[in-house]
Order: structure tokens, then sequence, then C-alpha cells
């Protein structure tokens, strides 16, 4: 089943062109990796596939009503902005929203998923940077949207808890939903992700298998640096080594 559609989207923003006829899907049971360098435009085609920002082309998100979408797409920003002082408990509620009801199994879930059970009567907004992040995923989580869209999920968290989320997001997608997010860390990218797709100059350079798409010349081309790579009994092991001048 397809849970995001995007054909030929295109978005200019202060008449400078970010991005040029992107076609690409997401599916359930895919955890989509879009990586690139800063500024390419991975936010900017997050937000347009959103609806959040005009685009030309087509979003099958975009398209919903705002009701539908939000049953539709669990979104969490770069920016991890909590507005209240409310406990780490009542701001993953808050992801039951869309769904108007108090169900308390999902924010459990949540919150275990998230290893967030201890911190659940602290104020959100005294957490640290990375309990914060891992409290917005919760709040994304406990949406139980078919597709999550996360942008830069991952960034600030500790080894152990990068790694669990990736888990998390790979346990979600197996049980037959979707998850697209941004991430710069090459390697979570490529033993996590199920497909990446890289964009570079306005478009998408390549879009497959992680072992298909890093290759040595898209590396080169999308990031200017190498890369070792290997394959362990653990999953493909993938080093960033030197950047290409
Ligand atoms: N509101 C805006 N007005 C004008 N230009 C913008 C606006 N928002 C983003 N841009 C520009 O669009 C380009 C793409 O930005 P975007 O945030 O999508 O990049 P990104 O790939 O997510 O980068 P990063 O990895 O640094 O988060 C950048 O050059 C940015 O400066």
């Amino acid at each position: 089943m397809t849970l995001l559609q995007l054909e030929n989207l295109s978005v200019t923003l202060r008449n400078r062109r970010v991005l040029s006829d992107v076609s690409v899907s997401v599916a359930a049971g895919e955890v989509v990796g879009l990586i690139g360098r800063n500024g390419v435009g991975k936010t900017t085609l997050m937000r347009a596939a959103l609806g959040l920002i005009p685009a030309s082309g087509h979003s099958s998100l975009a398209a919903m009503t705002p009701n539908a979408r939000a049953k539709a797409v669990a979104w969490m920003p770069q920016t991890r902005e909590i507005a209240w002082p409310v406990s780490v408990e009542d701001l993953v509620a808050l992801g039951r929203l869309p769904h108007d009801d108090r169900a308390r199994g999902p924010v459990e879930a949540a919150l275990r998923h998230m290893a967030l059970e201890p911190l659940r009567n602290r104020r959100a907004t005294n957490l640290s940077g990375g309990e914060q992040a891992r409290a917005l995923i919760a709040r994304a989580l406990a949406q139980e949207t078919p597709l999550l869209m996360a942008d830069e999920p991952i960034a600030g968290l500790d080894p152990e808890h990068q790694i669990a989320t990736m888990e998390v997001f790979a346990d979600i997608a197996a049980a037959g939903r979707g998850v697209m997010l941004t991430l710069h860390d090459i390697a979570l990218a490529a033993r996590h992700c199920t497909r990446l797709i890289v964009l570079s100059e306005n478009s998408v350079l390549a879009d497959g298998a992680p072992s298909d798409v890093l290759t040595e010349g898209t590396l080169a081309r999308a990031f200017s640096i190498t890369a070792y790579h290997a394959q362990s009994d653990d999953g493909p092991v993938f080093q960033p080594l030197r950047r290409v001048t």
C-alpha cells in the first residue's frame, strides 16, 4: 500500500528553485531515509509533501483535508519546540488529538518504546535536548498514523537511543506502517533504512536499497566524500572517510 506519492513536486522559495520535479513514494513496510547535503532541500521536500508550503506537482498528503491528513501522517519537525511546561505524559498524549479519543494504550506504548517511563511526570520543557527529542518522537508514535515523517529525529540522541529509535522505526514498518526520515548519519542510514533517497542539485540523484545507492560515485557527487564499506555478520558497516576535493 502506498502511503505517500509525490509526482513532479517542485518548490520555489524567494525566487530560487529548491526542488525540481521530484517524484518519489513511500509504501507500507518501508523505512525511507532522505539524505543529502545541508540546504539541499530535505526539509523543504517534507514540508511540501505535507502541504505546509506551496508547491507545484502532486502530493497525495497535501491533497487531503487537514483532518484526514492528521490521521494519515504524524510529523516531527526539525525544530524541537515544546510550547508549554506540560508533563512528558501529557505531551505524548497530545498525539491522540487528531483521533479525538483518550486512548491510553498508544500513549503508554509510545512512552515504553522511547524509554520515557521514568521521565513521564517530568516537565517536558525541563528535559535535556535528547530527552525532548525522544518525547516528541513518542508524541508522533502515539498518533498511530500509517505514515510517520520525521526531520532529523535522531540528531542529538546518544548512540544507544539512536539505535533504539531506528529499531522502533523498523518495528512499526514491520507492523505494516511506513516511516520517512531525514538523517545525516550515513552509517545508521545504511544499516537501518530499507531504502534511501539521495537529493542533490534540486532533485533525486538516487533512490533504492542502501547498498545500491551508497556507491562511490553517488557519495562523491552528493556529499563530496569517500567511505569505507564492509559487510559484517551484523549487517552493513559504513564509515565516511575523507573529503573529495
Ligand atoms: N522560508 C525560506 N525562504 C527562503 N529560502 C528558504 C526558506 N526555507 C529554506 N530555504 C532555503 O531552501 C534550501 C533548502 O532548505 P532545507 O531546509 O530544505 O534544506 P535541508 O536539506 O533540510 O538542510 P539541512 O540538512 O541543513 O537541514 C536552503 O538553501 C534554504 O536556505
